[in-house]
């Protein structure tokens, strides 16, 4: 048998179990997959701090296997639900947290991880963060270099400062004089950055002009955790990776007006040696024909003056109108919770406690319209209150 890490299958058995084959002890959950398998999600015993860790318990060998865990992890709580969601996901409730933290995928058969086992040749599993609502789809902009991205994703950063946030990449190219580690990119080394694409960090990642580019999945979600819609500058083999990949993004293609123009453009910025900027202009051209790739871009901009350029990427951001910000309805998920499943929507009961505090103790986790997953965030899941009802059914929704 292989070695239990930190604890074992049958002391597990004899804890709690809710009714779907879900047992907790302290930290831990576990789940039985399919008719041999037991996932063992949350805190090994080991550690001070408690994480999300991943074990599977394979009944019809009698082994432990740790998966490959790809994705951004939940941050560890104290206390967590787990139910499994179809033959390719469970579904882990954090408790004692606000909605929007508490509701996370761990993908264990879905075609992201049946990919990342062929490519690995291990057991993987990938974690997905569950998003309430439809969030602002991720906007890519592509180009050739010189071309202006980065000039209008600044003037757009700087106009709405608190609905933009800009993708990070990482590459192995040397800072310029006035870029910063962690602003303008995370400058790595070539062996670190491959190590981290091997470990699948990265949504996408292309050789471009000589050196490693890359858009780690943090780099995305890290601009997400803050509310806002992210904007990604990437060359058009990333963009064409993005489309292929689980993140829906609005992809924009910009144009220069002539190529004169562009190479006038990149010996001006100055930042680039005759060599780079002939290597540059010679992967302009394929770029630009590139760009015209049926169904990779939802819109192409020529970049001619800069002011009506940037008004209409506004335009089509839908931005002249003023941004509107609609408030999201945050509840709170306690510690103490229990769940049960009702067709495609999971009812939380919160316990009579929580009613004393708020005008309800039930929650509905509507996950009819889920879309997206792993290596990004799952979008869709409606989540709302609703009245207690006595005969077990979902009563009324409780109005935001
Ligand atoms: N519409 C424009 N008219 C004239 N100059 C422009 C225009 N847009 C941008 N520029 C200038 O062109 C140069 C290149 O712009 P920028 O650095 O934004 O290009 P980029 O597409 O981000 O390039 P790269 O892909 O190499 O990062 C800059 O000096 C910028 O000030
Ligand atoms: N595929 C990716 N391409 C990227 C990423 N970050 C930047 N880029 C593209 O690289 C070129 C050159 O950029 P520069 O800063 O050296 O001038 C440019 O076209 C960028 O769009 C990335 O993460 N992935």
């Amino acid at each position: 048998m292989g070695e239990a890490p930190a604890f074992v299958v049958d002391d597990l058995k004899g804890n709690f179990t809710n009714g779907f084959h879900l047992k907790s002890k302290g930290y831990e959950t576990s789940i039985d997959f399919g008719c041999n398998k037991t996932y063992v999600i949350g805190a090994t015993e080991n550690e001070s701090k408690p994480t999300f860790g991943v074990r599977i318990f394979n009944k019809s060998t009698d082994e432990w296997v740790i998966p490959n865990v790809l994705g951004t992890k939940p941050e560890p709580s104290i206390g967590h639900s787990a139910i499994i969601l179809d033959e390719e996901r469970i579904l882990v409730i954090k408790g004692n947290t606000s909605s929007d933290d508490s509701f996370w995928f761990l993908e264990v058969n879905t075609a992201f991880v049946r990919e990342q086992k062929t490519r690995l040749g291990t057991e993987v599993v990938a974690w997905s963060k569950g998003v309430i609502g439809e969030a602002e789809k991720p906007i890519v902009i592509s180009g050739p270099s010189g071309v202006g991205k980065g000039t209008l994703i600044s003037k757009l950063m700087e106009e709405f400062p608190s609905t933009f946030g800009f993708s990070v990449s990482h590459t192995t190219r040397a800072p310029r004089n006035n870029e910063q580690n962690g602003v303008h990119y995370h400058y790595t080394e070539r062996s670190v950055m491959e190590k981290d694409i091997e470990d699948g960090k990265f949504l996408e990642f292309a050789a471009v002009h000589g050196n490693l580019y890359g858009t780690s999945v943090e780099a995305v979600d890290v601009v997400a955790d803050k509310g806002k819609r992210c904007v990604l500058d990437i060359d058009v083999q990333g963009a064409r990776s993005v489309r292929a990949s689980s993140l829906e993004a609005i992809f924009i293609f910009i144009c220069p007006p002539s190529f004169e123009e562009l190479e006038k453009r990149l010996r001006a910025r100055g930042t680039e040696t005759e060599e780079q900027i002939q290597k540059r202009l010679r992967n302009a051209k394929a770029e630009l024909e590139q760009g015209k790739s049926p169904g990779l871009f939802d819109h192409i901009l020529v970049n001619d003056n800069l002011e009506t350029c940037y008004e209409k990427l506004k335009k089509l951001l839908g931005l002249t109108d003023g941004v509107k910000n609609t408030p999201k309805t945050v509840f709170h998920v306690p510690l103490e919770h229990t769940v049960s499943r009702i067709d495609q929507k999971i009812l939380i009961n919160c316990g009579v406690e929580e009613q004393e505090k708020s005008a309800t103790n039930m929650f509905v986790l509507d996950f009819t319209s889920i879309k997206g997953g792993a290596p990004a965030r799952t979008r869709g899941l409606r989540f709302y209150a609703v009245e207690p009802s006595i005969n077990g059914t979902i009563g009324t929704q409780i109005p935001s």
